[in-house]
C-alpha cells in the first residue's frame, strides 16, 4: 500500500475535517494534542499529515509534497491551482460577500475594495462591470470601511457577527464556501486505489 500524504489546514477547519477522516473509519489518534509538531506519523494507516496555513495547503498539493489537501473553496478560486477537486466535504461552510458602512454608495470614479481576495474581488467587480481598485489587506478587513481605507470590502461571512458588530452592513452575495479534498494529478494517477477509496469514505460521510 502506498503512503499518503495528506496536507490538513491548520485552524477553524482542521477539526471537522479531521472528525470526518475519523467517521470515514481511518484509524487515526483521537486526541491529536495540538502540539507543535507540523507533521503527523500514522504507520497503522500508511498516512502521514502535514499541518499548514489553509492558504498554503494547495500550495504543497500543487507541488506533489502532498497527494491530497483540504481546502477552503474561497482559497482555490482565489488561487486557481493545478489540483484536481475531488469532493465537496460540505465542513467550515460560510460565503463571500462584500459589504460597507450602511447606506453608503460607492465612490463613482475609483471605488475602493479592500480584500484579502484580490482576485476574486477583481473578477466579481468586472463581472458586474465596475471599475475598481483593489487594495488587499491581510486580516480586520472590517476596519477598512470604518476608517475611510475603502468604499467596500470583499470577505468571508459566517454568522454574521464581525460586520454586525463593527457597524457594516452586507451588499452583495458573492459565492458559496466550503471546504473541498483536492488532489495532486501526478498522485491521483500514481495512488489511485487509495484516493478512489478515502474519496469513497468521505462520501458517505457528507451531511
Ligand atoms: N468565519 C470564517 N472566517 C474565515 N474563514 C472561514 C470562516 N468560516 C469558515 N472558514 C474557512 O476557513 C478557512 C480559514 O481558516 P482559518 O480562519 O483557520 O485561517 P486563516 O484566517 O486563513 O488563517 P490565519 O488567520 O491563521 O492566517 C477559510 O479558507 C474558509 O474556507
Ligand atoms: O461572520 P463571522 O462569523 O463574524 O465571521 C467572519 C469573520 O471571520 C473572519 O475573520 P478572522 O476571524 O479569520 O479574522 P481575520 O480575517 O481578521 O484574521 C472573516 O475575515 C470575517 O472577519
Amino acid at each position: 500500500m502506498n503512503e499518503l500524504t495528506i496536507a490538513m489546514p491548520k485552524g477553524r477547519i482542521f477539526d471537522e475535517a479531521y472528525q470526518m477522516l475519523l467517521e470515514a473509519g481511518f484509524n487515526l489518534p483521537e486526541e491529536v494534542e495540538m502540539s507543535r509538531k507540523l507533521m503527523l506519523e500514522i504507520p497503522e494507516e500508511k498516512i502521514r499529515f502535514i499541518l499548514s496555513k489553509p492558504m498554503d495547503v494547495p500550495v504543497y498539493v500543487e507541488h506533489g509534497v502532498a497527494d491530497i489537501g483540504i481546502a477552503g473553496k474561497d482559497v482555490l478560486l482565489e488561487q486557481q491551482r493545478e489540483v484536481h477537486e475531488l469532493l465537496d466535504l460540505k465542513i467550515s461552510t460560510c460565503y463571500i460577500a462584500s459589504a460597507g458602512l450602511p447606506n453608503t454608495t460607492m465612490n463613482e470614479i475609483a471605488p475602493r475594495i479592500a480584500t484579502k481576495y484580490p482576485n476574486i474581488a477583481m473578477k466579481y467587480y468586472k463581472g458586474i462591470g465596475e471599475q475598481v481598485e483593489i487594495i488587499e489587506l491581510n486580516g480586520s478587513i472590517e476596519l477598512a470601511p470604518m476608517i475611510g481605507l475603502a468604499d467596500r470590502i470583499v470577505d468571508i461571512v459566517s454568522t454574521g457577527r464581525t460586520l454586525k458588530e463593527n457597524g457594516l452592513v452586507e451588499y452583495e452575495f458573492i459565492t458559496d464556501v466550503s471546504s473541498r479534498l483536492i488532489a495532486n494529478p501526478v498522485s491521483y494517477r500514481m495512488k489511485s486505489d487509495r484516493i478512489i477509496d478515502l474519496v469513497k469514505r468521505l462520501k458517505k460521510c457528507v451531511k
